[in-house]
């Protein structure tokens, strides 16, 4: 599948290098724009073998599918530099936070095609937990196109907008408040003679492990943790 993201930064590598790991795409059918002065972005794409461009009108021109990856604040810029060229021939799926389908849809030409979606940091590796929410003027094919790409990177579901935000709140930014987890837990075992490699490896795997009972059992969380905590440790 050829892919345009708009935007070479972190989710957008995030997803290109796990879209690429799954076969849907590979980097000579990346076309990226970034920021003239984000060198490191278009030297991260460049080494997948993506083409850069520093033109978001370019993305558009050259793509049917393109990923909007930009921060909220530079969508309008963004949607600015596309909009005389942008077509029902495109998909634009956005993955910026907070920025509605209703302020896309009116600031693109009218009936034009929007996705929104929320993936996370974790598609790097496909495991991230996504969902999309398909706008008023999208054709019977773009949900499985969303799917394709969602799916390939992680778990894929598609909802209603207004749960967006706090999806956003819970697995889009979600990886930071385990990483937090994970490095506290591991600091812990440091302190108490771990080596560093060892302790983070473990605590990694144990986030990884809790997290696959909670999907695989269909237990409750708190009888998952009734299961781990003898009384007093002993009994
Ligand atoms: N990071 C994450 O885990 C997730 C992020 N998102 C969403 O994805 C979006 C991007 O986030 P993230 O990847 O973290 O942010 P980054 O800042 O890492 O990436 C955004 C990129 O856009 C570039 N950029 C800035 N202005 C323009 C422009 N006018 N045209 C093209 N590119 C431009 C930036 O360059 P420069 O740095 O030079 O400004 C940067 O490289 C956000 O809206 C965020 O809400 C969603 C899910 C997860
Ligand atoms: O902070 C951000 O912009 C993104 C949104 C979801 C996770 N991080």
């Amino acid at each position: 599948m050829k892919i345009g993201f708009i935007g070479g930064g972190k989710i957008a590598q995030a997803l290109a290098n796990g879209l690429i790991k799954a076969g849907v795409t590979n980097g000579n059918k990346i076309l990226v724009s970034c920021a003239p002065e984000d060198l490191l972005s278009a030297k991260a794409f460049k080494e997948i073998g993506a083409e850069v461009t520093f033109k978001n009108s370019k993305i558009v021109e050259n793509n049917e599918v393109v990923i909007m990856a930009v921060k909220p604040s530079i969508v309008p810029i963004v949607l600015q530099d596309i909009h005389n060229s942008v077509s029902r021939r495109n998909l634009i799926l956005s993955v910026a936070m907070g920025v509605t389908l209703k302020f896309i849809e009116q600031s693109l030409p009218a009936g034009s095609r929007v996705i929104r979606a929320m993936p996370n940091a974790a598609a790097e590796v496909q495991k991230a937990a996504s969902v999309f929410v398909c706008g008023s003027n999208t054709i019977q094919n773009d949900a499985q196109i969303a799917f394709q790409i969602l799916e390939a990177v992680g778990t894929c579901n598609q909802v209603e907008e207004d749960l967006l935000d706090p999806i956003t709140a819970l697995s889009g930014s979600g990886p930071a408040y385990i990483y937090n987890i994970i490095e506290a837990m591991a600091d812990g075992a440091v302190k108490k003679g771990l080596p560093r490699d060892l302790a983070y490896s473990l605590t990694a795997q144990t986030v990884v492990g809790a997290g696959q009972m909670v999907l695989s059992s269909g237990l409750h969380p708190a009888i998952l943790k009734d299961n781990v905590t003898s009384p007093a440790g002993i009994n």
